[in-house]
């Protein structure tokens, strides 16, 4: 187990965004967090970083690590973060951003080896920025910038990376190029993966599991298989919608009833 969450809760002033809540990650696991908008997402996730202090507890590695007692470098190896919103201060090219994500495998004495530059290289081909790598991050689309963000996380080499709707911004095809390559890294061992997704087929043919949020509450959490339902579309997203067998993986597929 990598990450035991337990009683969760969290109150902005009278709302309360998150209430008593507790999952697990296995190690090595995709779990997608799906939920309507306002429905607590965004809180667990900083729950979970330690940018928010919850009143429950959050175990790593079967101990319990306050993430407040590691330093900085510590904490980049073992979690790295994919952000909604961020903004970069300063003209950096796109290559330069991946190798920030290096920080933590550097120190003052030591810069980056060659296998750092191995590892950025590596994101940057899988993750197809090379024709981007020299341009400056100014000049990039908001998916574009995304993508990068993502690139600088992974470059962390993270036990977890956490993704707060880093795709949100990104066309179908760019979106599959990051979860592809978190499912590689994920399969040679080297990741465990939580990812916020608004898009709930993507969501649904790359997660192993999901957890539902709703107004603050786990409502379920399962494959993918249990998870997307017709009931759970209505009852949660309030949309009518048809679900479908996609034949190559046999993962289920939302069609909406418009
Ligand atoms: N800084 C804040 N101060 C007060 N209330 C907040 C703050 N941040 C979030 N909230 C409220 O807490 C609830 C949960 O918000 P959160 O951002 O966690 O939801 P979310 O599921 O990530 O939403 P979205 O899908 O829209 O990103 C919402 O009702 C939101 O308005």
């Amino acid at each position: 187990m990598i990450i035991k969450a337990e009683k969760l809760s969290y109150n902005y002033g009278q709302l309360q965004a998150l209430k008593d809540i507790d999952f697990q990650v296995k190690s090595g696991e995709l779990l997608g967090v799906i939920g309507p908008n306002g429905s607590g997402k965004t809180t667990l996730v900083k729950n979970i970083t330690g940018v928010l202090k919850s009143d429950g507890q959050v175990y790593f590695n079967n101990k319990e690590i306050s993430l407040s007692s590691l330093d900085r470098k510590s904490i980049a190896r073992k979690i790295g973060v994919v952000p909604q919103k961020s903004q970069l201060k300063g003209d950096f090219t796109v290559r330069e951003v991946i190798e920030m994500g290096r920080y933590p495998h550097q120190s003052k004495f030591k810069k980056d080896d060659k296998s750092g530059r191995k590892v950025v290289d590596k994101i940057i081909d899988k993750l197809n920025l090379n024709k981007f790598t020299e341009r400056f991050t100014g000049e990039l689309s908001g998916g574009e910038f995304q993508k990068v963000l993502v690139a600088r996380a992974l470059a962390q080499e993270p036990e977890i990376l956490i993704f707060d709707e880093a795709t949100s911004h990104l066309d179908i095809n760019h979106s599959i190029d990051i979860f592809k390559f978190a499912r590689e890294l994920i399969k040679q061992n080297q990741l465990t993966v939580i990812a916020i997704i608004h898009d709930l087929n993507l969501a649904a043919q790359f997660c192993d599991r999901l957890m539902v949020l709703k107004k603050g509450e786990k409502v379920s959490i399962g494959n993918p298989e249990e998870i997307i339902t017709e009931e759970m579309l209505s009852s949660i997203f309030d949309l009518e919608a048809l679900i479908k067998t996609n034949p190559a993986n046999k993962r289920p597929f939302i069609i909406p009833v418009i």
